[in-house]
């Protein structure tokens, strides 16, 4: 019997992969992963540790003792998921039942990406069922031999980008997929620096392997410069050559896929409080707002309301990603949802409320901590601009831009104009001069070191605005260099220290003061002349004489807090200062941003 690799021995002994390690790891037997192999000598002593624990009426598999090559040897079933029986025998790291595991396509443009998922979709989506619609969802189940995978279908690291960015994670493994015939590319990199950073794990697919001028080797040889090693050599990455036209290698991926979820043994309890993500928001002119959510934690029912920043929504309808309906949904599941008025965006994390008051309740929450933090951030402003009118902070700033023209005196005429034009206080750094047409890795650049990207006399290619919109870089293209010119000026200008300027907004009348128990004392009046503006500093004046001068903290048009009152109506002026006296004046004025002169 020649090297056996660990995975195949353990679904030959019927034993899953965990218990597989365990045994090698007892027995001190060094391994990477579980698509390592072992010699025969090893797998003659596993073989005979299960049949032990078999006769003492350990918990191994029975299967193992008596036939060791038993292929189609199942264990017994604990659980309808084909994922969780594997881990029947396992000792439980968790009570929590087993979920599928959400998988993430990555790599560059044309690598084949969406060939990949649509053939996996083709092959491996169920006929949708009666009734349904098929239609886009942002993600789809797969039925595998080993179960479910949920592939999200939207590929690319933008939408990898976009939820992380929200601070959610959705995908537990990232596919990157090389083309076999173009090996690494910019984007490629990019893939994989997206996945390392949000750690989680990686399969390489070389892709389109039947093409004739296919060199995977190569592909191989190109991972190890980005310390990738293939397991091939020596190293930890599972590589696996793929066609996404011609299905090759994709069943290997699809068994890759279950093994890497198996390690790491992923889990959610469907009887937990309901937690989720969206993966996508759109409108659908007929049935409204749409909302695909991928179950994390709990189990979702039609019925349930739902929370999203600070709108909230009862489920009316849910759909599978399969178009059918359905009336509740378990962990790993994408929904398609009925039951929001405004549209969520990507990423944005989806919770449950008991019911409507409590949904309000914590949308009123939310809603009241934005508002805290966008007052506090007024007030650091303010503080700031009073800082600043003190005199300027005198902090030299630096201007990050990427200069691309269409010749080398071009870029040397423009880098002389403004050499000379750098001041004390701003800075120009010019990070890249090149010549031709910008590229992604200056929209790269740009965004990692909040660089602007200038051109002269070269555009951009479509591909290239595509990556900088999505990633909000502005590509700004000149064909005169002092126009040029005037936009590095407005940069500079732009980086001059802010000058604050305090503006009289408005004036009011106290009527009557009405005590608060919480606010205390608040002065019912009415806006004479201009408006009121909450966080608007306050002169209060009793006659002739100013007897108070803050902040106005709240402001109230009956029972509601409002951010605005105008002219010629009554409001409530927390000004945070329990003397307020009827026939007070409170005037408002606020801190505006003036052009430096
Ligand atoms: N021969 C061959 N061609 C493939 C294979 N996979 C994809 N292609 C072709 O490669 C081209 C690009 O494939 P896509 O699936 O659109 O690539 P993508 O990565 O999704 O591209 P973007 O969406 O533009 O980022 C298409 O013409 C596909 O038909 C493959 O395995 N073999």
């Amino acid at each position: 019997m020649s090297k056996v690799r660990i995975y195949t021995l353990a679904k030959d002994l019927g034993v899953d992969n965990h218990k597989m390690l365990e045994i090698l790891d007892g027995l001190g037997v060094s391994y990477k992963s579980v698509s390592s192999t072992i010699d025969e000598e090893n797998v003659e002593i596993i073989k005979q540790i299960l049949a032990d624990e078999a006769a003492e009426g350990g918990d191994a598999a029975p299967a193992a003792a008596s036939a060791p090559a038993a292929a189609t040897a199942e264990p017994e079933e604990a659980d309808e998921t084909p994922a969780a029986a594997a881990q029947a025998d396992a000792e439980p790291a968790s009570d929590l039942p087993h979920r599928a595991p959400v998988v993430t396509i990555m790599g560059h443009v044309d690598h084949g990406k969406t060939s990949l998922l649509d053939y996996i979709r083709k092959t491996r989506v169920a006929a949708k069922e009666a009734g349904g619609i098929t239609q886009h969802v942002g993600a789809f189940e797969a039925k595998t031999s080993k179960g479910k995978i949920v592939f999200i279908d939207t590929p690319g690291h933008e939408a990898f980008t976009t939820i992380r960015a929200r601070g959610a994670n959705v995908a537990d493994i990232a596919i990157i997929v090389i083309a076999a015939d173009d090996s690494l590319m910019p984007q490629t990199r990019e893939a994989i620096a997206h996945a390392q950073a949000a750690k989680v794990p990686m399969l390489i697919a070389i892709n389109k392997v039947d093409l004739p001028q296919a060199d995977p080797e190569k592909v191989k040889t190109d991972l190890t410069q980005l310390n990738l090693v293939p397991e091939e050599y020596g190293g930890d990455v599972i590589v696996v050559p793929v066609s996404a036209k011609t299905g090759e290698g994709v069943e290997d991926l699809l068994e890759y896929i279950s093994l890497t979820a198996e390690l790491e043994d992923l889990r959610a309890d469907p009887k937990g409080q309901f937690s989720g993500v969206i993966i996508e928001g759109r409108v659908d002119k007929q049935a409204g707002v749409l909302a695909t959510v991928m179950v994390q934690e709990g189990t979702l029912h039609v019925g349930d309301f739902l929370v999203v920043g600070e709108n909230y929504g009862k489920i009316k309808a849910m759909t599978d990603s399969n178009g059918g309906r359905i009336k509740e949904a378990g962990p790993s599941t994408p929904v398609q949802i009925l039951g929001f008025s405004e549209v969520p965006s990507s990423g944005e994390t989806v919770v449950s409320a008991k019911n409507e008051h409590a949904a309000r309740e914590i949308v009123a929450q939310r809603a009241s901590d934005r508002r805290d933090e966008e007052d506090a951030r007024e007030r650091r402003k303010a503080q700031r601009s009073l800082a600043d009118l003190l005199g300027p902070l005198g902090e030299v700033h630096t201007v990050n831009l990427i200069l691309r023209a269409d010749t080398q005196g071009s870029l040397e005429a423009i880098q002389g104009i403004l050499a000379r034009k750098e001041t004390e206080d701003v800075k120009l750094n010019v990070m890249l001069a090149g010549i031709g047409a910008p590229t992604e890795g200056d929209v790269l650049l740009a965004s990692t070191a909040e660089a602007q990207i200038l051109c002269f006399n070269v555009t951009p290619s479509a591909a290239v605005t595509k990556v900088a919109e999505t990633k909000e870089i502005p590509i700004k293209a000149y064909r005169i260099i002092y126009e040029m010119i005037d936009e590095v000026d407005r940069l500079i200008k732009g980086n001059l220290d802010p000058v604050f300027e305090e503006q009289y907004l408005g004036r009011a009348e106290v009527r009557m003061v009405i005590h608060h128990p919480k606010s205390g004392n608040i002065a019912g009046s009415y806006v004479t002349d201009g408006m009121f503006k909450r966080n608007a500093k306050a002169k209060v004046t009793r006659g002739k004489e100013v007897v108070y001068e803050g902040t106005v903290v709240g402001l109230k048009r009956f029972k509601d807090d409002v951010r605005e009152v105008q002219q010629g109506y009554e409001c409530g002026i927390n000004i945070d200062w329990n003397d307020v006296q009827e026939g007070d004046i409170i005037e408002a004025s606020e801190m505006v941003e003036v052009e430096p002169r």
